[in-house]
């Protein structure tokens, strides 16, 4: 914090110390938080688009008879992000979990592409 009561503390207050503190701390906290929320946005609009391959793939399972889970592809899946998370230092372990949680959310897009609402029997009685 800068505190002036001189002339010379003034202008070291409102030049100098905005120049040093910009050295020390190239991005203010707003700009890292702008940047974090780019970010954000980009693994959102990655995620929709991992999302909408589930129709594809759930039309060709379908038509194949395929199951949706598929448990060898799966284990690929979790083995290769694991191995980029590890090259990037990025802690594999959670890494391990989103990647588990976008598969399922996959796999539950699938299921209710190939039995949409309007076609499911009703269980009710
Ligand atoms: C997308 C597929 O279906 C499921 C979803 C997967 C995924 O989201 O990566 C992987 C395996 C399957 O359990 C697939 O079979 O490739």
């Amino acid at each position: 914090m800068c505190l002036p009561r001189t002339e010379i503390q003034t202008n070291y207050c409102q030049h100098v110390y905005p120049f040093f503190r910009r050295l020390y701390f190239p991005m203010t906290i707003e700009e890292i938080r702008a940047e974090i929320t780019q970010i954000d946005e980009e693994i959102i609009h990655l995620i929709a688009r991992r999302q909408s391959l589930a129709g594809k793939i759930a039309a060709i399972k379908k038509e194949s008879g395929i199951p949706v889970h598929d448990n060898q592809r799966k284990n690929d899946v979790l083995d290769y992000v694991m191995k980029l998370a590890k090259a990037e230092h990025v802690d594999p372990v959670p890494i391990r979990g989103i990647f588990e949680t976008l598969i399922s959310m996959n796999e539950k897009a699938q299921r209710a592409a190939m039995d949409p609402p309007a076609t499911r029997k009703s269980t009710r009685k």
